[in-house]
C-alpha cells in the first residue's frame, strides 16, 4: 500500500456552515504535506476528522486503510496527532502525562520507559519532566504535544502547526526531526509559515473555504508567481467582483 493517507470526498457541516466541501487526497510514505489556508479554512477540522476528534458529515477518511468512523481505536494505532494548542491534563507532571499516554498506547515496563526517554529525547524535554505542564511556556507545551504524537514512532503524523510559539531554535529542531521521520513516515503538517512549507514540505495544499484550490510542489506552486507568498495570496484572498 503506498497512500497511508487517503481522504475521500470528506466534508463536515455545523448547522449550514461547511467548514470542509468534498476534500480529497492521499499522502504516501515519504511524503510531507504542508497544509496551508487563511484562518477558519478548515485545516483543523480536516486534521481532526483524520484524528477522530470530529465526525464527517460524508466522505471518508482512512489511516494506513483502516476507516477512521468505522474502525477508530485500529486508524489511531497507526496516528501520532498533535491537536492546536495545549495538551490536555495541565496539573499532570511531563513525565506523568507521557507515562499515561505510554500506558493508554499499551506499553509496560522497561519498554514504556524507553519510549518516553525517547519522545523526551527527540523534543528536548528531559529539563521539565517532574514540571506540571499548566507551569510550561507555551513552547514546552508544544513540544510536550509533540512528544506525545510521536511516543508509540506511528506511520502517520498529522501535526496542527508543530512550529507554533516555538522559538528559532526550536523551529530549526523540530524541522530538522520532521525531515529526519520523512523517508518513513507519511506527515501532514498545517503552517503559517510559508518559509517552512518550501524548507521541510515534499507537497503543499493551499485550501479556502473549505475547499482545495492547489495541489503540487512548494516549488511548482511558488513558481506561478512571483514567491509562494504572492501565490497564496493570489488563490485565497477572495476576489473582487467587478
Ligand atoms: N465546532 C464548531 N462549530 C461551529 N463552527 C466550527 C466548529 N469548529 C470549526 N468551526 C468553523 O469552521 C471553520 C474552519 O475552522 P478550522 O479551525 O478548521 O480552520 P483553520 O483552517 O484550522 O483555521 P486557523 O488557521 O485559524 O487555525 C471556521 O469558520 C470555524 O469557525
Amino acid at each position: 500500500m503506498s497512500a497511508l493517507i487517503e481522504i475521500d470526498r470528506l466534508t463536515k457541516n455545523f448547522g449550514g456552515f461547511t467548514a470542509v466541501d468534498d476534500v480529497s487526497f492521499t499522502v504516501a510514505r515519504g511524503e510531507v504535506l504542508g497544509f496551508l489556508g487563511p484562518n477558519g479554512a478548515g485545516k483543523s477540522t480536516t486534521m481532526k476528522m483524520l484524528a477522530g476528534f470530529v465526525t464527517p458529515s460524508s466522505g471518508t477518511a482512512r489511516i494506513c486503510g483502516e476507516d477512521v468512523v468505522d474502525r477508530p481505536v485500529a486508524a489511531k494505532r497507526h496516528l501520532g496527532y498533535l491537536p492546536e494548542g495545549a495538551p490536555t491534563y495541565p496539573e499532570m507532571t511531563v513525565a506523568a502525562f507521557l507515562a499515561f499516554v505510554a500506558h493508554v498506547r499499551g506499553f509496560r515496563g522497561s519498554e514504556a520507559a524507553d519510549r518516553i526517554a525517547h519522545a523526551m529525547r527527540l523534543t528536548t524535554l528531559e529539563g521539565v519532566r517532574l514540571q506540571p505542564i499548566e507551569t510550561l511556556s507555551k513552547g514546552f507545551k508544544r513540544r510536550v504535544g509533540l512528544a506525545q504524537a510521536l511516543l508509540h514512532d506511528p506511520p502517520v503524523l498529522v501535526l496542527d502547526e508543530p512550529t507554533d510559539g516555538l522559538d528559532p531554535n526550536q523551529k530549526h529542531e523540530v524541522r530538522r526531526l520532521i525531515a529526519q521521520m520523512a523517508p518513513n513516515k507519511a506527515i501532514i503538517i498545517s503552517t503559517h509559515i510559508l518559509e517552512e512549507v518550501s524548507a521541510i514540505c515534499s507537497r503543499a495544499i493551499i485550501i479556502a473555504r473549505g475547499q482545495v484550490l492547489a495541489d503540487s510542489t512548494p516549488a511548482e506552486l511558488a513558481g506561478r508567481g512571483s514567491s509562494l507568498d504572492a501565490v497564496f495570496r493570489d488563490l485565497t484572498l477572495p476576489k473582487e467582483v467587478a
